[in-house]
């Protein structure tokens, strides 16, 4: 049994991602919450014939009585991604959204602690930067808190800066592979253009170009849809890029799968230990190997060339203030 979890499964991303999902055979089960419609997004994905068992859930229409659709959709969870909360608007930082999101993504944490403490967690909600510390301060309280499960999901980084680059070299974007490390929003997005695979010359110009717009393609997206949100469809197809991975680590047992993630220094003490040396935080993007529990290794920054040492300083003062509230929302909450 491989249970999948989606908590927002009715929303932009929710919906594509619970297909992309639906359509991923290692998935036995897949069970969709949300606080609206997830029963009609599990009737209709239900009638997809793959193997996954399709299941909606709500919270009860009662105010303060128990959340058992929260609760029966994270109990056998192996694996839960987490899309639930608000997007941007024109205008409006990752971070803006922290006042809505932040309590969004507590509550799901604490159910997870409580039901599902053993999954596999992804988030995706903004900003990833401080809703993934969350979901780590959360899990910490109820003593179920394992860094190799948790992971901030920055794969939408690498896939625009796989677009991008091809666009450029003229490589296949289906075969470049970019490090985008750091965090996930504007400065503290970080690609090491120097490590592209295959290997390529930018210039100056093309380094400075590709860097802004990898940091800043989130915003296109919110400008062209023009207050409808931001980017769904290629998220989704990155969450699934970036669930799959897991799914071959833990249930296939493929070995050494690499993939980046913004995950808790701890999950690999040596590579966590180097990073943390040269960055002074708990969390940072990394590349990460997966294995059947969970992150294996977290490769050390190395041999990063003048410009991406500049992107890179540039990037912890506000990594740490993303980090730290946080952490903070969580240690300050009575409720908890
Ligand atoms: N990590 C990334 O790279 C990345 C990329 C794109 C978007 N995002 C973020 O993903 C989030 C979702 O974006 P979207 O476009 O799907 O938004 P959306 O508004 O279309 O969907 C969000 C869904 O979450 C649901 N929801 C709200 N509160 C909930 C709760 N308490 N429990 C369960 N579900 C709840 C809503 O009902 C809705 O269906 C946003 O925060 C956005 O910024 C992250
Ligand atoms: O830009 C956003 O707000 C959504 C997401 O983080 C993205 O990178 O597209």
């Amino acid at each position: 049994m491989v249970k999948a979890v989606i908590l927002g499964a009715a929303g932009g991303i929710g919906q594509p991602l619970s297909l992309l999902l639906k359509l991923n055979e290692t998935v036995t089960e897949l069970a969709l919450y949300d606080i609206v419609n997830s029963p009609g997004v599990a009737a209709d994905l239900g009638h997809i014939n793959t193997p996954a068992k399709v299941t909606g859930y709500l919270p009860p229409k009662e105010k303060n009585a128990p959340n058992d659709g929260l609760k029966n959709a994270l109990t056998g969870a192996h694996i839960i991604i987490i899309p639930a909360g608000v997007p941007r608007k024109p205008g409006m930082t990752r971070d803006d959204l922290f006042k809505i999101n932040a309590g969004i993504v507590r509550d799901l944490a604490t159910g997870i602690a409580q039901y599902s403490p053993k999954a596999f967690i992804l988030i995706i909600s903004n900003p990833v930067n401080s809703t993934t510390p969350i979901v780590a301060e959360v899990l910490k309280k109820h003593n179920v808190f394992d860094p190799k499960k948790l992971f901030g999901v920055t794969t939408l980084d690498l896939v625009r800066a796989s677009t991008f680059t091809g666009e450029i070299s003229g490589h296949d974007s289906r075969d470049i592979r970019v490090p985008v490390v750091g965090g996930h929003s504007g400065i503290t997005i970080i690609p090491l253009l120097s490590k592209i695979s295959p290997s390529y010359s930018f210039s100056k110009e093309q380094i400075d170009s590709l860097t802004n717009r990898i940091q800043y393609g989130g915003d296109e997206v919110v400008k062209a849809k023009d207050g409808a949100g931001s980017a769904t469809l290629s998220m989704a197809q990155a969450g699934a890029r970036f669930a799959d991975a897991i799914l071959k680590a833990s249930v296939k047992g493929e070995a050494r799968l690499i993939e980046v993630s913004y995950v808790h220094l701890d999950a690999d003490k040596d590579g966590g230990d180097k990073i943390r040396a040269t960055v002074g935080l708990d969390y940072f993007s990394s590349t990460i190997e997966l294995g059947t529990n969970g992150i294996t290794k977290i490769h050390p920054l190395e041999n990063l060339t003048a410009f991406e040492d500049s992107l890179l300083k540039a990037a912890i003062p506000e990594l740490r203030e993303n980090i730290n509230k946080g952490v903070a929302f969580i240690k300050e909450d009575s409720k908890l």
